[in-house]
């Protein structure tokens, strides 16, 4: 895998935080060397989803690590975030890029080919996501790609490409080996013990290296 700030992608879920607050979590995981984080708050009201983005926001300050809303345009820029993660039910891309305008990070998940290709369309989109594993934490996410899959999708997009979903210690070398640029985890930091120690665990098993 090749050194970028998608390589080790946090994705949180409060209810996956063994009662600890989200932002103890992410402050963790990035001292263990995370390199992007999205806040994924699906229970969260709007005002909570808010004060949570700006305490996280706060804690990655001066980090040189990005932030990132998942579905919620109004909260990304209510909290003047680097970025908006979308899906296929979310706002259209080309909204989300004509409302943030062009310096903000914008993620797209892609659960086929088809869309795949049609984010090909646009050169600003900053990365693609497609689905690694099966996983309890998205119950309705059921395409999953294999290392196989994650390979050919690497080859099908223009973009930088994310893998999500069921990445643990013991199968992210194999999804990083796939020429996935980066991988994106939920449970195997935010209910590990020491999140910290889980994410150094997992950023070593990326073989990051920094070729161009
Ligand atoms: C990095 C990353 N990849 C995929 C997703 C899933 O997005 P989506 O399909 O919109 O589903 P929800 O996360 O909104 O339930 C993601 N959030 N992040
Ligand atoms: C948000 C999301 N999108 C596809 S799978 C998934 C959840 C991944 O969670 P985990 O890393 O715990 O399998
Ligand atoms: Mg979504």
């Amino acid at each position: 895998m090749k050194k970028n700030y998608l390589n080790l992608y946090l994705v949180t879920d409060s209810d996956l935080a063994l009662g600890r607050p989200v932002e103890d979590v992410v402050q963790a995981a990035v001292r263990g060397g995370t390199t992007i984080v999205q806040l994924r708050e699906k229970t969260a009201s709007t005002r909570d989803f808010y004060h949570i983005a700006l305490r996280v926001k706060e804690i990655l300050q001066g980090t040189g690590v990005p932030l990132i809303i998942n579905d919620r345009l109004d909260i990304a820029q209510a909290v003047d975030v680097e970025g908006l993660h979308i899906g296929q039910s979310d706002m259209p891309y080309e909204i989300a890029r004509r409302i943030l305008g062009p310096n903000k990070i914008i993620g797209v998940s892609c659960d086929n080919d088809e869309q795949l290709l049609e984010m090909n369309r646009y050169d600003d989109v900053n990365y693609v996501a497609v689905q690694a594993y099966g996983t309890q934490t998205k119950a309705e996410a059921d395409h999953p790609l294999g290392p196989a899959g994650v390979l050919r999708s690497k080859k099908l997009t223009r973009h930088p490409l994310v893998a999500i979903g069921g990445i643990h210690l013991s199968n992210a070398a194999e999804i990083s080996e796939a020429e996935a640029d980066g991988i994106a985890v939920v449970s195997e930091i935010m209910s590990a013990k020491d999140p910290e120690d889980a994410a150094k665990k997992l950023y070593l098993q990326l073989g990051v290296k920094n070729e161009k």
